[in-house]
């Protein structure tokens, strides 16, 4: 499995339990038990970019994970440190402000499925991740620019029926996706969506829950 995750701030309990840390492109590497994680970098064209280059130089990946923290839309009924599943990715930025289709032309076409800015995780990995971890999947939402409004974030929420926003996932579900592999998504919440001032983020709080609940996956 792949672990993947966009900041090194968001993985020092995969570096606690890694066998071995080191560095591929500049982008840092870590190897554990039956596990690997790979640092992508902040937004969409770090996501895609990282783990694209690294899924062709590595075909013994058979399945990518992407973890970290997210900020919690505010009608989501989600509080900090509490740990969200992903059931889609919803690319929110990509075409005009109600989506791809009324472009009339899908962000990827695979075996003549048409995906727009829809994305889902891999429905089998996903029903044993909620098996496994405790986790009830729910649409997570990505877009490179953040909410910097409540008003911005409660319109997002309202148009696209997601519970929390991240800056990554949709490249990390495409690129698996393309390149045919299951792809799943964990994040802990840090903060409400909109919320710019990081003091009332608890970050530590979250990074936390999201170790406790990755605990038998690693
Ligand atoms: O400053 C630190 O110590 C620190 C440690 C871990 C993570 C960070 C981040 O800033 C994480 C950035 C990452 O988190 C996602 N995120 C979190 N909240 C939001 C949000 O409200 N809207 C969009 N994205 C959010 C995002 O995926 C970033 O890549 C700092």
């Amino acid at each position: 499995m792949l672990i993947v995750y966009p900041t090194r701030g968001e993985a020092g309990f995969l570096r606690e339990r890694a066998l071995e840390q080191t560095s591929w492109r500049g982008r840092e590497r870590l190897v554990g038990p039956d596990w690997q994680a790979l640092e992508l970098g902040l937004g969409k064209a770090n996501a895609a970019m990282t783990l694209g280059a690294f899924l062709e130089a590595h075909p013994e990946v058979h399945r990518v994970l992407l973890v970290g923290v997210a900020g919690a839309y505010p009608g989501a009924g989600l509080r900090a440190g509490d740990v969200v599943l992903a059931a889609q990715e919803i690319q929110a930025d990509l075409g005009t402000v109600g989506g791809l289709e009324a472009l009339g032309m899908p962000a990827l076409e695979l075996d003549a499925r048409r995906y727009y800015n829809h994305l889902p995780a891999d429905p089998l990995w996903t029903s044993q991740l909620h098996a496994l971890l405790g986790l009830t999947p729910r649409p997570f939402l990505t877009r490179d620019a953040v909410s910097e409004t409540h008003e911005e974030a409660a319109e997002l929420e309202r148009r696209w029926g997601a519970a929390v926003e991240n800056m990554e996932g949709a490249a990390v579900a495409q690129t698996a996706l393309w390149f045919g592999l299951p792809w799943a998504e964990v994040r802990a919440v840090s903060n409400l969506a909109g919320v710019r001032d990081k003091t009332r983020w608890d970050l530590p709080g979250a990074l936390e829950a999201l170790a406790r609940s990755l605990e038998p996956l690693l």
